[in-house]
């Protein structure tokens, strides 16, 4: 296939919804063997399984081609629609064969699509795309075979590299974002291979996330080579030091309960002045407009500057980032760092790692807010984009590394990074980084040759959600003594995160998105979805009702993540459809509502996802649609989230969660979420439980202030 693969897509016009399953013996040859033609099927298109719903919006829709919006037999030009910004470059689409603005996903009837290659002619009545503008959703070619679920098993278990090695069988289309990538496929793109998601299936299924370098994004190794650079932040300081207004429920925060665990916990802090850090970063926090600390910074701040090991379980958007890089800054100014100076092969004294490219990269850039001004240089690599563009921003100097598990894996294995300088590990989303996804990759981190043994490095763990079962593997990372802080209830929801969980059924889904939507207006939303293929086919077909909106999941290039993000932030397109990629971390201004149009399968990813709102004091609401025939399972773990958080429970989602009811449940779908502490609760470590706003000889009774909002 040439470099414009997939260039002309034509959909058959006669069909008024939307058919997923592809069927193969339907494909007919063009002359150069590439067209297609679809046929309507009977499907079940949101189903996990390799055959059914793999091939659910294989172009048009799922990889971004010409998605008619006509009748039949009429030309579609809908280049640059003006709902559709957020899918940037990629084709126009229409809505031909979509006349009613139907996409059933159980409906059988008619769904024809005409993908023809190469010489950009037309089947009957179709439109060829219409240049640039339109809605890009994932490529995937015509899915011969690949997975549709966001946790994509063929992704996770095709690695053939060794320790460090990345092999990715997965071919792209276009280095541009303008062609598609078949995963089995004899791509001859160029070079816009896709770099692999970070999350993805384990064995045990969903909401397990690998790592990328499962596949490997080294773009050295087999397949085509990663080519994407992204533009460099800003450098002005007005950039680099912009920032969003606490909210009404910032002093509010001082009422939370925290509590401490483990031996000799250093007292907490109450001000910024008390953590007696050097000027240059005091001027920094004023810059970035804190002025108060969040109770996690409170009491991490001295954990950290005390030298000890910490796990932090702090609620969504309450400030977590800080709480690590104010430290950690501090002790590198104290110990006067060297000045980073290009070498070929650097030795960061700190590593952070967190489960996605987005995420990473916002980390990065409060590191290089926080920094500023100082000789600490702070290099972000993350998969999905150039290998070369990774090195070339380490060997320019590194001392504090911001890096995703694949990407880091590579270029540790490639001799750029040693690890002998390391004092301080960091792990965000630290549950996720210890599960069955990236553990393995965790683990090999810490066994790299070099890397200082936990007692001669400081490790920090940070995350809103931390499952028992993770607590214990911590200990793997952690000296004996680490400290436990839990800032409110561990794995609990935001407060000021207003909850709504209305009873939908999967067909009536999304009729109630676009009307709420539609009551929402220009206000910032993101839509969570079960799997990436949903992703395209919610946007797009919010896209077709004229709501502006854009997308993020794991089989967009790593460009269009960032332009979807960017799209979002910026406004342009104020719906963001994403899968649980987007759920953790992202922090994203003016984000007023999070709706879950599909629950996702654990309680903790719940927690995440509506943490995307109501962040630093400001409110925010969470609306989430339940489907009786899925979602049971999430019934009794929503109560008790949603009554921990003093919102309203519904009747008949209390009635649920009774028939459904667990013996011995604490909370989660998978184990024991809610450990409301330390799960070394039987140490003969010493607890200390205060309210934030108050240093532990101050602390009132906690009973009286356990209400805090
Ligand atoms: N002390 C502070 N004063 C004002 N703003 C703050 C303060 N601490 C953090 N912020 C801001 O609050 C927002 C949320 O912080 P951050 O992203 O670190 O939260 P988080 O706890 O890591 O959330 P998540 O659990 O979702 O990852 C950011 O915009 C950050 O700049």
């Amino acid at each position: 296939m040439g470099d414009e693969d997939w260039e002309a897509e034509i959909i058959k016009p006669h069909m008024s919804s939307y058919v997923p399953v592809f069927e193969k013996e339907r494909y007919s040859s063009g002359a150069n063997g590439d067209t297609f033609n679809r046929t309507p099927a009977s499907s079940s298109e949101m189903d996990d399984g390799p055959s059914g719903r793999d091939h659910f919006m294989r172009s048009g829709f799922a990889s971004g081609r010409s998605l008619g919006n006509r009748d039949a037999g009429e030309s579609s030009k809908r280049e640059n629609t003006s709902t559709m910004g957020g899918f940037g470059v990629g084709k126009s689409f229409g809505n031909r064969g979509f006349s009613n603005n139907k996409f059933e996903e159980g409906d059988s009837s008619g769904f024809w699509r005409r993908y023809q290659d190469g010489n950009d002619s037309e089947a009957s009545g179709s439109s060829r795309r219409g240049g640039r503008g339109g809605f890009q959703g994932r490529r995937g070619g015509f899915g011969l075979g690949s997975s549709n679920s966001e946790y994509e098993q063929d992704e996770g278990m095709q690695r053939a590299g060794g320790l460090f090695g990345s092999r990715r069988p997965t071919l792209s289309g276009a280095g541009n974002g303008d062609t598609y990538q078949s995963r089995s496929g004899s791509g001859s793109g160029r070079g816009g291979y896709k770099g692999l998601n970070e999350e993805v299936i384990t064995g045990s299924g969903k909401n397990s996330w690998k790592s990328e370098a499962e596949g490997g994004e080294s773009g050295d190794t087999q397949g085509p080579k990663v080519t994407y650079i992204p533009p460099p932040p800003p450098e002005d300081e007005d950039s680099i030091f912009a920032h969003y207004q606490t909210g009404i429920n910032f002093d509010k925060y001082d009422t939370i309960l925290v509590e401490v665990s483990g031996h000799d916990a250093p007292p907490a802090i109450l001000t910024f002045e008390e953590a007696n850090l050097c000027q240059t970063l005091n001027n920094n926090i004023a810059k970035a407009g804190y002025t108060k600390l969040t109770p996690v910074q409170k009491y991490s701040i001295p954990i950290i500057l005390a030298g000890r090991d910490l796990m932090a379980c702090a609620q969504t958007g309450s400030g977590k980032t800080a709480a690590f890089l104010l430290p950690i800054l501090a002790h590198m100014m104290r110990d006067g760092i060297t000045a980073s100076r290009f070498k070929d092969l650097q030795e960061p004294e700190c590593i952070i790692v967190a489960p996605t490219r987005e995420l990473i990269n916002q980390i990065y850039l409060e590191a290089r807010k926080f920094s500023f001004g100082t000789c600490v240089r702070a290099v972000v690599i993350y998969g999905g984009t150039q290998l070369g563009h990774s090195i070339r921003q380490i060997v320019q100097g590194c001392n504090i590394l911001c890096a995703t598990p694949g990407r880091l894996m590579d270029i540790i294995g490639k001799e750029k990074i040693g690890l002998r300088q390391v004092k301080y590990l960091v792990l965000d989303e630290a549950d996720r980084m210890l599960d069955m996804g990236f553990g393995p990759e965790m683990r090999k981190l810490i066994s790299c040759p070099g890397m200082p043994s936990k007692e001669q490095r400081q490790t920090l763990m940070f995350s809103a959600t931390f499952p028992e079962e993770i607590q214990k593997l911590a200990g793997e990372f952690l000296k004996s003594d680490y400290l436990f802080v839990a800032v409110g209830q561990v794995g609990g929801a935001c407060r000021d995160v207003q909850q709504t969980i209305l009873q939908v059924g999967q067909y009536s889904k999304r009729e109630k998105l676009v009307e709420i939507l539609r009551n929402i207006g220009d206000e910032r939303t993101m839509v969570f979805v079960e799997t990436k293929k949903k992703a395209d086919f919610i946007a797009t077909f919010l896209c077709q009702e004229k709501i502006s909106t854009t997308s993020i999941h794991g089989d967009r290039e790593q460009r269009e993540r960032e332009q979807a993000l960017g799209d979002f932030r910026c406004g342009k397109c104020p719906v963001l459809v994403a899968t649980s990629v987007a759920a953790r971390g992202l922090d994203i201004e003016n984000v007023q509502h999070v709706i879950n149009f599909d629950l996702p399968s654990t309680i903790d990813e719940y927690v995440h996802r509506i943490g995307r709102t109501g962040r630093c004091g400001n409110t925010g609401r969470a609306i989430s649609f339940f489907d009786p025939e899925s979602d049971n399972h999430l019934a009794q773990p929503l109560v008790k989230v949603l009554s921990d958080a003093q919102q309203d429970v519904p009747a008949w989602l209390e009635e649920i969660a009774f028939s459904t009811y667990v013996p011995g449940f604490s909370g989660s779908a998978r184990g024991n979420v809610f450990a409301s502490v330390d799960t070394r609760k039987n140490y003969q470590g010493k607890n200390t439980l205060n309210t934030a706003g108050f240093s532990s000889s101050q602390a009132p009774n906690p009973v009286d202030d356990e209400s805090w909002d």
